[in-house]
């Protein structure tokens, strides 16, 4: 991939290996909730994730993170398609916004897309901010 490629993916998805830098043991797969075409490139980066990972022993664990939640208004992605794609990966789910401190996991336990709940929310929202008087 040459420098202006790497550029303009990096424009959409911030990707961050855990690890010794050798062999990564955790991959984070962060993505813009008001923005589609991020979300869209996490197949390309996810490809390049198993390629580079494919001759090694243990397979990264790979989290999926949905950022930017304070502007739940302005939501492109929707979170069951989250879900899904972790689910179909065996991803863990995270939605969180940088700006506020606000982080929540979400497990992708979809059984029935139609009848079942989407989704259950293991910790509530909160906010890790702090007003000191
Ligand atoms: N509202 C909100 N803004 C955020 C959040 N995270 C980053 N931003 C803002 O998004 C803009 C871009 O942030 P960067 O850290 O530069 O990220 P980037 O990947 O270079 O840019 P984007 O593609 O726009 O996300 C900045 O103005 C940030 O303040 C968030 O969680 N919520």
């Amino acid at each position: 991939m040459s420098d202006s490629e790497e550029e303009s993916q990096d424009r959409y998805l911030k990707i961050v290996v855990l690890g010794d830098g050798t062999s990564g043991k955790g991959v984070l797969l962060v993505y813009d909730v008001t923005n589609h075409q991020s979300f869209e490139n996490l197949e390309d980066w996810y490809t390049m994730v198993k390629k580079v990972s494919e001759e090694s022993e243990t397979q990264p664990l790979v989290a999926l993170v949905g950022n930017k939640i304070d502007l739940e208004h302005m939501r492109t992605v929707k979170t069951e398609k989250h879900l899904r794609f972790c689910q179909e990966n065996g991803f863990s789910s995270h939605f969180v916004s940088a700006k506020t401190g606000d982080s929540r996991v979400v497990k992708a336990d979809i059984v029935n897309y139609n009848q079942e709940p989407m989704s259950r929310t293991v910790n509530p929202p909160r906010s890790s901010m702090c007003a000191v008087q």
